[in-house]
Order: C-alpha cells, then structure tokens, then sequence
C-alpha cells in the first residue's frame, strides 16, 4: 500500500495508471471502523486501483468542539486500510489541501434546507468543497459513499451533476454493530454506558417504521419518535424527518418501496449522532 501526505506525489504515482486502470475512491475523515472496511472491499471488486482519503475537513464542522474531539488515529487506520487490500492512502495535512481559505461558497437549494443542513450550517459547504478537490486531485472513475449519511450522497450527487464530474457515486448500505447501532466514528466518544443506551437511535428507527408500516401517519410516526426520546433524559433528539430519500424533501406518506427514509440527529452526553433507514 502506498500513503501520499502531498497532491503532488498523489498524481505522479496515479496518472501513469489512469489510461489503463479504473479507479475507485472512498473519502473518509479516519478513525475507521468496519463499515469504512466495507466501503473499500466493494471498490476493491468494481476497480483495478483503490485509493482512501483520510482528512479531516475542518470547513464542514459548524462546531469547533466537534472538530477538536474528532478521533485521529492514522496508524491504526493506515493497518486497517492494508487488511483490506486498499492500494493508495491520500492523507494530507490541512495546509496541503488549503493553502488558503477557499472564498468560493456552494449551494445545493433544497437538499440542505432541512435535517444536517439545516441543524449544521455551512456543513454541506464544506463537504461540496473538500469532495469537489479530492475528485480533481485523484480523479476517480467510481466513488463511494455511506447510505449512512444520506443527505451526504444527496449532496455529492447534486455535486457531481452540477460540475459535470465524470464520476459514477455508488451508495453502500449501512454497517451496523451487531445490537444495531450503526457504526461511526464518533461511537468512539460514547462512554460505555452511552455506548449501550445509544442503542435507541436504531431502536426509535424501527419504531418509526413499525407504524408507517401500520398505516400512520408520518406526523404521527414523528411524534411518537419525539414521545420516545422525551422519556430518555440522556439524550437530545435535533430532528427527526421522512423524507424522499433521493430528494430529501420531506413527505406526508409512504412511497414506493426504497424511497422513503427516516432519518434522526441526537445528542448523547457531548456526542451528536445521525442514522437512518430507507424502506
Ligand atoms: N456504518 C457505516 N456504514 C457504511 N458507510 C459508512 C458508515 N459509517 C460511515 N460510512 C461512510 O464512510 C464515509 C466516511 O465517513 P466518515 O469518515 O465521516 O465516518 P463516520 O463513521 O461517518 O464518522 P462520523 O459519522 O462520526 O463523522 C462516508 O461516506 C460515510 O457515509
Ligand atoms: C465525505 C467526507 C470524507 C468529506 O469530508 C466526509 O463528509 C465523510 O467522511 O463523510
Ligand atoms: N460523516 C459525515 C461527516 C461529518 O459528520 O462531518
């Protein structure tokens, strides 16, 4: 496996490739776990050359204590990376990616008018920024993203339309722990004890499908989701939303079968965690 810290040595090492291999990248932000494994093993079938990029973006954190306690732990990212086959690591320092603070500003309208775009302003600015460099630097064939982050994969694929990328995005399903939590690395902030109660967020999930799936109503389905955490004082429910899950407009009722997602924000002790599910 090969790790670049610059642009530079990145391109010199993949632009002898490109003409002959497909490329597949997987951006993350480090602190793997099995679920970014996940990501790297799919790419790894579809393309000749995997590449992961390990950075931390500080442009899409709205809040400086999220940033400050988000975990780096590259050297044990960088063994993970090299069980799973992973070819090429792009990790660079924050200099190398912004030599000065980027002026340009991305909109993307009525994807982020509601759930992480609303609750985090700026976020999805700085997501479209740091994704649109890591597509020109490695110039990917394929790229991969967590059906986790829904609103994300909206957000890129807006992103890739919008710039007209020639980038095919592939949306993988998301990994959970074995009690169901979904896996992320913020869950390596969660006390034990919260690791446990954090379980409630799948559980509020299925919940929520539980009784659309009996005929009731989206507001009433919300409701009973906001019922449900109001009984948990640990915790701190931001949203609940159903949406389209293509267009992260919000819906009154069920649509056709993988169309609909659930999606919540809560916050447990000092940490905001985020899933979903699509049915
Ligand atoms: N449990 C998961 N299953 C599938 N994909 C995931 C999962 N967790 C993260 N991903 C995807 O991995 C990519 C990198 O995500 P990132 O590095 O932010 O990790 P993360 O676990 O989502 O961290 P956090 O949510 O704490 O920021 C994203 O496309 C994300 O959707
Ligand atoms: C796509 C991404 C790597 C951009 O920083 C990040 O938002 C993430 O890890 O999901
Ligand atoms: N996984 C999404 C990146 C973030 O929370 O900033």
């Amino acid at each position: 496996m090969n790790s670049f810290a610059t642009t530079t040595d990145l391109r010199q090492h993949l632009n002898p490739l490109r003409a002959t291999h497909k490329i597949g990248l997987i951006p993350t932000m480090g602190a793997l776990h099995d679920g970014h494994l996940k990501l790297v093993e799919k790419a790894k079938q579809e393309n000749d050359v995997v590449v992961s990029s390990i950075f931390v973006n500080p442009v899409q954190f709205n809040n400086p204590d999220d940033l400050a306690r988000y975990p780096r732990t590259l050297e044990d990212d960088l063994e993970k990376l090299a069980t799973v086959g992973c070819d090429v690591v792009f990790a660079p320092s924050v200099d190398e990616i912004y030599p000065e603070p980027p002026t340009i500003r991305l909109n993307f309208g009525e994807l982020e008018m509601v759930m992480e775009g609303a609750f985090r302003p700026g976020h999805f600015n700085g997501v479209g920024i740091v994704v649109a460099k890591l597509f020109n630097i490695i110039q990917p064939d394929r790229a991969y993203f967590g059906q986790k982050d829904l609103q994300q994969v909206a957000v890129v694929r807006k992103l890739i339309r919008d710039l007209s990328f020639p980038i095919e995005m592939i949306r993988c399903p998301t990994i959970r722990e074995e009690d169901g939590l979904a896996m992320s690395s913020r869950n390596r902030n969660l006390t034990p004890t919260e690791r446990v109660q954090a379980l409630a967020l799948y559980k509020a999930l299925n919940l929520a499908h539980d009784l659309l799936h009996e005929g009731q109503s989206t507001a009433q389905a919300k409701a009973a989701i906001t019922g449900y955490f109001a009984n948990l004082p640990h915790f701190r429910l931001e949203y609940v939303e159903v949406v389209n899950a293509d267009t992260m407009q919000l819906v009154n009722e069920v649509l056709a079968p993988g169309q609909t997602a659930i999606c919540l924000a809560a916050h447990i002790g000092n940490v905001r965690l985020i899933d979903n599910i699509v049915f």
